[in-house]
């Protein structure tokens, strides 16, 4: 499988793109176990024009995640092709344009899933964003705006002849927002349509090894793209790589260094956010850090510690402990159930 000229290899996964959730400091993680694609969490096109100093940090790429795409949104053509220059001199292997935020602050104003109501500007911009660079663009978005408005089988040809290189979908409409279960049927009608050949990129609810394989056998899909299931378990992309490659499934690393991962990432974080490179961790592992309240998401999503008795007061803590000496001591403290050894 290829995206322009970047080679993929069988059955590749891609990182979906998730604000506050893929900086690179995940990115990395999710790289090292295995994922064959990542992309930046949204940058909002005015923003970066104006150059706003938080969002441009999100344009921050490491040689060692690549290939990335650098994900913009905004509402208007001109303002989205200037935002796709400032980000191609970032150097990413990809622009992708994002056509499927639901939320209210973003499609309300007719950005991101904004755009399935106004399929002629979405089409506008995709076209002079293409122009802009000389990157390949790719788009992800939704079925459509809701139940009755599923647009997606016709948008796809029409993004197509905009010159994009590749399609990610995420089976749900704007109305659903992350709820009710993703229909891949149309993702995989898409994909069958003859006229299509870009590459068409699944993506909502593959949660499991089994269910990703499922995804490319039934649907036909190129490459299957995961977002919430890799939140506190970055190596889920090495669980379905191996389920791939041998049918089976074992856990890939065990309960300790599940959590020494979980920590990794955690100093990661703090890294990112709070201190830079040649600061030692140990000088700040007293102190209350930007990268801690970061890291709950993932702690609080995390399945390493599901299934630990009388687990609840010790989660409490473990999500309001506030510097590295204390947050660490907890997740050092808790023990491998004694059912799974
Ligand atoms: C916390 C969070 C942040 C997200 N941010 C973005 C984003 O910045 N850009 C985007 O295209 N989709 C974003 N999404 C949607 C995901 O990329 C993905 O389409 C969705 O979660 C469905 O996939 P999943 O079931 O594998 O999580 C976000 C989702 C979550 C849960």
């Amino acid at each position: 499988m290829k995206i322009s000229n970047i080679e993929f290899p069988d059955k590749p996964l891609f990182l979906a793109p998730m604000e506050d959730v893929t900086d690179p400091a995940f990115r990395l993680l999710c790289k090292r176990f295995g994922v064959d694609m990542v992309y930046t969490e949204f940058i909002s096109a005015d923003a970066l024009i104006r150059s706003v100093k938080r969002t441009e940090q999100k344009l921050t790429i490491y040689d060692e995640e690549r290939p990335v795409a650098i994900q913009l949104y905004g509402r208007e053509a001109d303002a989205m092709a200037e935002a796709a220059r400032i980000a191609a001199e970032a150097c990413p292997e990809f622009i992708d344009l994002n056509f499927g935020c639901p939320v209210k602050k973003v499609a309300g104003k007719g950005a991101g899933a904004g755009l399935l109501r106004d399929i002629p500007k979405m089409l506008q911009i995709t076209s002079e964003v293409v122009k802009a660079v000389n990157l390949p663009v790719t788009v992800k978005t939704r079925l459509g705006w809701d139940e009755d408005s599923k647009v997606i089988v016709e948008l796809a040809e029409r993004l197509q002849d905009c010159g994009i290189a590749a399609l990610a979908i995420h089976g749900r409409t704007r109305s659903q927002m992350y709820k009710g279960d993703a229909d891949w049927t149309l993702i995989g009608e898409v994909k069958n349509n003859p006229r299509m050949h870009i590459p068409i990129i699944g993506n909502g609810d593959v949660t499991t090894a089994e269910r990703a394989a499922e995804c490319f056998d039934r649907y036909g899909v190129d490459a299957v793209m995961v977002g919430r299931a890799a939140i506190g378990r970055p190596w889920v992309f090495a669980e379905m790589k191996q389920y791939f490659q041998t049918g089976e499934i074992h856990p890939v690393l065990t309960f300790e260094e599940q959590k020494n991962i979980l920590k990794e990432h955690i100093i990661a974080s703090v890294r990112w956010l709070d201190i830079d490179d040649n600061t030692a961790i140990e000088s700040v592992s007293n102190q209350r850090l930007k990268g801690i309240i970061h890291s709950r998401r993932h702690l609080a999503a995390t399945p390493v510690f599901k299934g630990i008795p009388n687990f609840k007061e010790t989660r409490i803590a473990m999500l309001r402990a506030e510097n590295l000496d204390e947050l660490f001591r907890i997740i050092d403290s808790v023990r491998e159930p004694e059912h799974s050894l």
